[in-house]
């Protein structure tokens, strides 16, 4: 883990270099991946680093675990309250839709959730023009390859510097990192809606979507489950489609 933290925080130095700006920011939730995010660029640019905590009707354990985040890496932060702001602006979205009777109540809650994570983006943009700082993403190696993140969401950054780790060897990353325990050891949510998980959600586990990505045999159930999530989502992982 040393020689893999100490390769990345170079990286994470050299794209400061390479593109000129000052330092690097990250959205803090209190969950590992963020966490480690967080001491990683706290790493990278001592100085210049900044974690910002958005809550968006977030619980208050997990707004608590972002703080103990920030405290635990001594990174500058911002928190910025994003319940009013998604509010109004869900509110204006459907009631000019409802006005159509075109409201699609089937797709609510996942249009208000990735309402939050667009949000959140716009917020880290803000800032990063603010103080000239990079956006970075915390997607893991599964994340990315079922595509579980929100297009121009939380999938919508400058830089993903633990890409290409699986999750546990992100919560080994987090161990040797020193993010706190509470942290390491509670299940990931995306937190878009009370009670969700992402291994519910997914209908598969980390465990498992580590194991296919390292090549090993999983059950033909769970294959099946993460070809379709990588398939359906290849639209996220490439750019728009361009008409030529
Ligand atoms: N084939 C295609 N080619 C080009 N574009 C395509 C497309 N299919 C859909 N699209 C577009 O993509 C949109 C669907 O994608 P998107 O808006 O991302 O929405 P979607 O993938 O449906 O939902 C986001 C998923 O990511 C999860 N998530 C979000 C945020 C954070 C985390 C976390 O782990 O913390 C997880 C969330 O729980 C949910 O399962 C469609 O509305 C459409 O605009
Ligand atoms: N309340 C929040 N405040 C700040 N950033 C947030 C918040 N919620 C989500 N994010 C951002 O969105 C990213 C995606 O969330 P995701 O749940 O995948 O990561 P995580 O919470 O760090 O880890 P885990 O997947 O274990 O829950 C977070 O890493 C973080 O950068
Ligand atoms: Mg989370």
């Amino acid at each position: 883990m040393r020689e893999s933290v100490d390769n990345i925080v170079q990286w994470l130095q050299e794209q400061i270099k390479e593109t000129g700006v000052k330092g690097l920011l990250v959205g803090v939730s209190g969950g590992i991946d963020s966490a480690v995010v967080a001491h990683l660029i706290k790493r990278a640019a001592p100085n210049n680093s900044l974690g910002v905590i958005m809550p968006c009707k977030s619980t208050a354990s997990d707004m608590e675990h972002a703080q103990d985040v920030i405290d635990s890496c001594e990174i500058e932060a911002v928190t910025v309250d994003l319940s009013e702001t998604h509010d109004v602006m869900y509110n204006t979205i459907q009631n000019q839709v409802k006005q159509k009777n075109q409201w699609n109540k089937k797709n609510d809650q996942l249009a208000d959730a990735n309402l939050r994570a667009r949000l959140r983006m716009s917020t880290l943009y803000t800032l990063a023009t603010n103080y000239n700082y990079l956006v970075v993403g915390t997607d893991n190696a599964a994340e990315w390859y079922t595509g579980y993140f929100t297009k121009y969401g939380d999938g919508g950054v400058d830089i993903l510097p633990i890409v290409n780790f699986t999750k546990s060897e992100v919560k080994e990353m987090a161990r040797y990192l020193g993010v706190p325990d509470q942290v390491i050891n509670k299940k990931p949510s995306a937190d878009l809606w009370e009670g969700q998980t992402d291994e519910a959600e997914m209908g598969t586990t980390y465990d498992v979507i580590d194991a296919y990505l390292k090549g090993e045999k999983i059950p033909d159930r769970d294959k099946e489950i993460i070809e379709s999530l990588h398939k359906r989502t290849e639209h996220k992982r490439s750019g728009a489609a361009q008409y030529s």
